[in-house]
Parts: structure tokens; sequence; C-alpha cells
């Protein structure tokens, strides 16, 4: 498939001289919703912008459905929709005002159609009228989504959209989004929080120091890094664990009421068949035993600090 947007060897280096991308390289197709990973300072924002032309890079180019973002910037910023991290909404005007002139930046002519539809999707129509001084911070992040949307953009940026909004909030963008890909909108997102591509996301990239360290499609980053942690919920607290479970290096958990042990799912060996005959061959008796995948969160814990495993997730979710 074309990609709908293809980033060749980008880099950028601030006026400070710190180098906030290194060689960037990276495609994105229509229709996917591609989250980009890392934590703060990484250069999400500066990737983000340079993509959005807001920010030039020092070397490599963008193209937007094939046009250059430097050199057929307009072509380029109309196929576009930025949510920016900050809330920068004019406290006087309207919401209805307000998108409606956003359109209009984009030399779009006016449909008030669209912009109600729009209002609606996003739950704001009965505050159209509404200064936006008078919103709360949720509502004013909608306005901005609103406002990215306004000039019907096929495709999307929505930088660190869910940061400092509550549950139900962050549970309805992530619905919005999905509704918006379903129309055919590509989504690109930043975070730093992992459940958020892990729930969203079709393809995930991790950045960090300004390098592209992965890019990879959800479930397979998943399958290729995941471990399994198998939990077994004793009958009876253990004090120590049995010499005879050493090689399957086993640990306790629960004041000695589980044992857990973590294996890589993907091998051809997993251990888990001879440790449950071991286990029953000293008459260990359990209750009950789960496994559960690591989360994205673990991974990403485990490639960002690639020296350490993989801590086992305990299937509870990830943090936030
Ligand atoms: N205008 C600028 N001038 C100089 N350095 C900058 C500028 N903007 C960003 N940086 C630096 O570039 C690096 C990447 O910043 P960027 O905002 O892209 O990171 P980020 O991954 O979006 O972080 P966060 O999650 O905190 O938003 C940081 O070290 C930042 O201090």
């Amino acid at each position: 498939m074309q990609p709908v947007i293809s980033i060749d060897g980008l880099t950028k280096t601030y006026a400070s001289g710190h180098q906030a991308l290194k060689q960037v390289d990276l495609e994105i197709s229509k229709g996917e919703i591609f989250a980009l990973l890392g934590p703060n300072g990484a250069g999400k924002t500066t990737l983000i912008s340079t993509i959005c032309g807001i920010v030039t890079p020092s070397t490599g180019t963008v193209l937007v459905d094939g046009h250059n973002i430097q050199s057929d910037y307009r072509k380029a910023r109309e196929r576009i929709g930025l949510v920016p991290q900050e809330l920068t909404t004019d406290a006087f005007e309207t919401v209805w005002a307000t998108v409606t002139f956003s359109r209009g930046l984009f030399g779009r002519a006016p449909n008030p159609a669209f912009i109600e539809q729009t209002l609606r999707d996003l739950s704001l129509w009965d505050k159209k009228d509404a200064k936006l001084m008078t919103l709360s911070g949720g509502m004013k992040r909608r306005v901005m989504i609103a406002k990215a949307l306004s000039h019907e953009p096929d495709i999307l940026f929505l930088d660190e959209p869910t940061a400092g909004v509550d549950v139900e909030l962050r549970r309805d963008m992530w619905a919005l989004v999905r509704g918006l890909r379903e129309r055919g909108v590509t989504i690109i997102l930043t975070t730093h929080y992992i459940e958020e591509a892990e729930e969203m996301a079709d393809r995930v990239g991790v950045i960090l120091n300004g390098e592209l360290i992965l890019v990879e499609d959800k479930t397979k980053l998943m399958k290729k890094l995941g471990k399994k942690t198998l939990t077994l919920n004793l009958q009876d607290p253990m004090q120590a664990v049995p010499t005879e479970l050493a090689e399957w290096k086993v640990t306790l958990k629960a004041d000695g009421n589980e044992l857990e042990y973590v294996f890589d799912a993907n091998a051809e060996r997993t251990g888990v068949p001879s440790l449950l005959r071991a286990v029953s061959d000293l008459g260990i008796g359990f209750k009950d035993l789960n496994t559960a995948q690591s989360s994205l969160e673990d991974i990403f814990v485990s490639l960002v600090h690639r020296d350490k495993p993989a801590r086992p997730s305990t299937g509870e979710g990830a943090a936030s």
C-alpha cells in the first residue's frame, strides 16, 4: 500500500546544539493508528512537529501524501490535522466560532453541517455557544480536536491526547480515535502511556534519545518480546523454594502463597510441563494456576533498559 507519510533520513539539531532527532526513517500507511512511544524528552513532539512542518528539519525529507512538507507546504499541511500538547484556545470565543474559524484558515468553504456533525461526534454540540473559558479542561481538549478536524484532514496527529485527563475522558478519546479510523483517517499519536498504545495502536514506534529504536506491529511486538508468567496459587504457603525447582528459577510471591515462573512463550520448550510435573512429584498442591502475557509496558521497560530482563506482568493492567 502507498504510504500516506514517508519520512526519510530525518534529523533535527536545535540551535542549542541538541540533536533531538537522529536519522529517522518511517513510513505510515493510510488508515493505520500509529503510536509513538517514548519517555520525556525523547523527541516525540519534535518528530511530529517536523512532519507537520512546524519545525524545520536539519536534514531529510517528509512527504505527506506525496507532497513535500517543506517545498509543497500548503498541499501537504491541508491533509493534516494537529492536536498539540498545549491547550491553546481563545478564551473569549465560542466553541462554534473557533472551530469555524479554524476551517477558514485552511481556505475551505464554510460547511456548517460538517462542523455540526464534528461537534456532535465530540459531544460538544450543547456547548456550541459556550465561551471557551467556561469549559472544563476535558471539554477544551475536545475543542482542540474539533479544530484539528474542522478542515476535514485525512491524517490526524494527537500529541499526548490524554495527558492529565481523567479515565472517563481517556476512554471517550479512544472511542473517538477508533471512530475516526473507521472513517479512513490515519492517526499518529504520541504518548508515554503504554496502556494507550496497547489499547489503540496497530503499530508502535519507540523513540529514545532522538532515535527510532523500534517500529513494530503491536501484536507482533508483544509476541516477539513478550514473556509469560505462570502463577500457581498454593494450597499451603511455602517458606522457601524447594531446591528441586531451582532449575526453573521460580520465585515465591504473596507471602509464600504463590509460586511464579517466567518463561518465553515463543520458546520451543517453555519448561511449563516439566515444572508442573516436578511440582506434582514433590506433592506441592495448588488451588489454581494462571498465565499472563507481559504488557507493552514491560516490553518498553526492557527495551529502554536493555540490559535488564522484562518484568513479568500480573495482568493487572499497565501503569498510566
Ligand atoms: N526549541 C528547542 N530548542 C532546543 N531544544 C529543544 C527545543 N525543543 C525541544 N528541545 C529538546 O529536544 C529534546 C526532545 O524534546 P521533545 O519535546 O521532542 O520530546 P518529547 O519526547 O516530546 O518529550 P515530552 O514527552 O516531555 O513531551 C528535549 O531534550 C528537549 O529539551
